[in-house]
């Protein structure tokens, strides 16, 4: 089966610092993958790559089959616009109602405000938010509360893959089993491909079909979630279990 995305020997450096090193990672259509490390990795640096928002320096990404690593104009405007990102921090606009948020990259097309705002208060419930939300604006809400409206606006396009970047970083526990739900059903009802980066065990364990370790730039060891903890992996093992003690050393996790 043609993955729905494919990295091939991806390298990027900035300066002299590598951040990726011939990096290979595959996912297949309808999975959902979660990539863990340490901070500094370049976990978002991949996601960046992949949307084509930053140029790796060697190797090819692959989309549904088809070479999308150098694309320019147009070509690469409709590659992201066949993905939906929930990037940390949310960047919602706080110039404009909740409701218009949401629905900013839709307002291209023919539908009035009335179903724009219907569609947004239908989505404000899926993430677990009053409809009356909608009307408020960004900076009235708490932290989580934005990431859920970022996630609203992450979905609204419909998107065939989806990237969550710490969905649930800043929840209390609840919350974000709500968003843990709402990825779950979004890969087993819609069908959406979708790639999480998370430091959250627990989130990782429920929205994950498969679980890999980003560490020196390569993915260094993936696998079926039910079975990271019992990987074999020295590196896996004090990651997922948060030990101090370990192959991984902070000062290697700051690189
Ligand atoms: N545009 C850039 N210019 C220079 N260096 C960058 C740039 N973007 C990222 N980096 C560096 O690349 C490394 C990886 O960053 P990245 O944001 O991908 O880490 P991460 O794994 O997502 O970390 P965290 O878990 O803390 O979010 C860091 O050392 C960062 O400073």
């Amino acid at each position: 089966m043609t993955p729905k995305i494919e990295l091939r020997g991806v390298s990027k450096r900035f300066g002299r610092k590598v951040v990726l090193d011939k990096l290979n990672l595959s996912i297949a259509p309808g999975e959902s993958l979660v990539v863990i490390g340490g901070s500094g990795t370049g976990k978002s640096v991949m996601l960046k790559c992949i949307l084509g928002l930053l140029q790796p320096d060697e190797g090819q990404i692959f989309v549904d089959g088809e070479d999308v690593t150098r694309l320019r104009g147009r070509a690469r405007a409709a590659h992201r616009a066949r993905f939906g990102m929930l990037f940390q921090g949310g960047a919602l606009f706080d110039s404009m109602p909740v409701w218009r948020n949401i629905t900013f990259a839709l307002t291209q097309g023919r539908r009035g405000n009335a179903k724009l705002h219907a569609l947004a208060v239908e989505l404000l419930q899926k993430v677990g938010l009053d409809p009356a939300v909608a009307d408020l604006r960004p900076s009235e809400l708490s932290g989580g509360m934005q990431k859920r409206v970022a996630l609203a606006r992450a979905i609204a396009a419909k998107p065939e893959i989806i990237f969550f970047d710490e969905p649930t970083t800043g929840l209390d526990p609840i919350r974000a089993d709500v968003i843990n739900d709402l990825i779950v059903s979004l890969v087993r009802d819609l069908g959406v491909t979708a790639l999480t980066i998370t430091h959250d065990m627990a989130s990782a364990r429920k929205i994950a079909h498969r679980v890999a370790m980003l560490y020196n730039g390569k993915i260094i060891w993936d696998g079926p979630r039910d079975i990271i903890h019992s990987s074999g992996n020295p590196y896996v093992d004090q990651f997922v279990n948060g030990r101090a003690e370990g192959p991984i050393k902070t000062g290697v996790l700051n690189r």
